[in-house]
């Protein structure tokens, strides 16, 4: 990864130096700001490794969140109906989905909520070290321990959620929680400064893409597999990988 984002940054600096021309991208103002900062605060390194960071952060958290979404879906095929119904109505069925159209898809964004919460992508969030000696509802964390949230669990904790187990997108229609961290049980991005940089990139595209795919496709499991043969179960890891692949079929769809 480290190498191949290197030939990348390399190039452009050549091209940089050969022409004034800019694609004023996000590369282009990294290295503007390599310039401005001057080589001690921010160097070519640093622009490789934020690069590096954010592939990494951004591809298996979007990728098995996508996965699970669908998983669901195929799942409960009414909620895949009421999905695509609430796009027709709302775009048509002609109509290619543009990023602006997702804020009138109250059920869309439930269905994606929900997935991200009881499958919290990153079940542990990342480890947090603490600075000093702090309390924190009589629990003192000495200086330096290494602190995990448990942000899996919290959003399955019945003292906060109905049926906390149960695949329920309805519920975020009423709830009023978003992404951003403010209700301490729902935090699949984290919370406070450090929470996800790629919070508003990442439920943008996701919101697009699962919106697209519902709308441009009817889905169909292999095989004539039935929906209660699907394995639903997970695999620990930084991130909550499904434990049997997904495999779905999409067939274009119907116009009628
Ligand atoms: C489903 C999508 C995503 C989820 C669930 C997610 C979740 C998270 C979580 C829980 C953290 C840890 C925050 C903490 O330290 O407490 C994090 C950090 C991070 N995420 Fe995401 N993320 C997603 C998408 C993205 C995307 C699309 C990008 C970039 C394009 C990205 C870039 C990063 C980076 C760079 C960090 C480290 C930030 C730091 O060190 O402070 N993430 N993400």
């Amino acid at each position: 990864m480290h190498e191949l984002i290197e030939g990348i940054v390399g190039q452009r600096i050549k091209r940089r130096e050969t022409s004034s021309e800019r694609y004023g991208d996000f590369l282009d103002i990294l290295l503007d700001q390599t310039k401005e900062c001057g080589p001690d605060d921010f160097d070519r390194e640093d622009v490789i490794i934020l690069l590096a960071d954010l592939f990494i952060g951004g591809t298996d958290t979007t990728t098995t969140t996508m996965e699970w979404v669908m998983a669901e879906l195929l799942h409960n095929p009414n909620m895949m109906a009421k999905a695509k119904q609430e796009l027709v109505e709302t775009i048509g069925k002609e109509k290619t989905i543009e990023e602006k159209d997702i804020i009138q898809l109250p059920y869309l964004q439930s269905i994606l909520k929900e997935t991200m919460r009881l499958h919290t992508t990153a079940p542990l969030l990342l480890p947090h070290k603490a600075k000093m000696d702090i309390e924190i509802c009589g629990y003192t964390i000495p200086k330096d321990t290494k602190v995990l949230v448990n942000a899996w669990a919290l959003a399955r904790d019945p003292k906060y959620w109905d049926d906390p187990t149960e695949f329920l997108p309805e519920r975020f229609m009423k709830l009023g929680i978003d992404f951003r961290g403010t209700c301490f049980y729902y935090v699949p991005f984290s919370s406070g400064r450090r929470i996800c940089p790629g919070l508003g990139l990442g439920v943008r595209m996701m919101s697009l893409l699962l919106a697209s795919l519902i709308h441009q496709f009817d889905w169909k499991l292999p095989n004539g597999m039935a929906i209660n043969d699907m394995d639903m179960s997970d695999q620990f890891g930084t991130t909550l990988q499904k434990a049997t692949p997904l495999t779905a079929i999409p067939l274009l769809a119907s116009s009628s």
